[in-house]
């Protein structure tokens, strides 16, 4: 089970989700009580060490500040998050990290991966990084491969959720917070091991 643990804002949260066995941590760069700037965003990438992806998730920003911001800071996979046309993630192509397609699903979603040219699709709630838990368990008919659930996903609802929808991974930030836009480190290690229970 592939887990994500995003919003991160401090190098200590960094140190924390590489100790508990992370594989991606997020850094948000769009407007967001977790965002960090530019140059947070740039220390932070650099403490994240070879083996765990690092992560820029971009909601409304244009793609050509996303091209700017991700390649300034040197994070190792993009995350598009919302209503990015398929055009955006060629556009980004020539950054060379993986892209991950993020959005809240509808009955017509293309639920492809790689639909946009990504290798990752993310399948949140409609209002991401908003802690609402949403009904994903009829995805696992319509999706598979390389995809995350997000969405309201906390320690005590993860694994019942993995069992239902069945995703290649999972992805946090709400619920490994004390409040909002503040890491719990302890539930980011109380999340992570709970993840990868089923
Ligand atoms: O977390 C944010 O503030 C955020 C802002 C802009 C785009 C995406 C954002 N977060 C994403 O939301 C889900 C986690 O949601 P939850 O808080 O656990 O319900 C995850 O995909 C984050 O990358």
């Amino acid at each position: 089970m592939f887990v994500k643990l995003c919003g991160l804002r401090t190098e200590a949260d960094v140190a924390v989700a590489v100790e508990v066995g992370a594989d991606a941590v997020g850094f948000v760069f769009s407007e967001s009580p977790r965002q960090v700037d530019p140059a947070t965003a740039t220390r932070l990438v650099s403490a994240v060490p070879d083996g765990v992806l690092s992560v820029g998730v971009f909601r409304k920003t244009p793609v050509d500040e996303v091209a700017r911001l991700a390649g300034a800071s040197g994070v190792g996979a993009v995350q598009l998050h919302g209503d990015y046309p398929k055009e955006a993630f060629e556009a980004l192509r020539h950054l060379g990290v993986p892209l991950i397609r993020a959005f809240a699903p509808t009955p017509d979603s293309d639920l492809r991966v790689g639909a946009f040219g990504e290798e990752l699709l993310l399948l949140d709630s409609p209002v991401a990084g908003s802690g609402e838990r949403w009904d994903a368990a009829a995805l696992r008919d319509r999706v598979d491969g390389r995809w995350l659930l997000a969405g309201g996903l906390g320690v005590d609802n993860v694994a019942s959720a993995v069992a239902e929808a069945r995703p290649w991974g999972v992805d946090v930030s709400s619920g490994i917070e004390s409040e909002r836009g503040v890491k719990d480190h302890g539930l980011m290690r109380a999340f992570t091991a709970a993840a990868r229970l089923g």
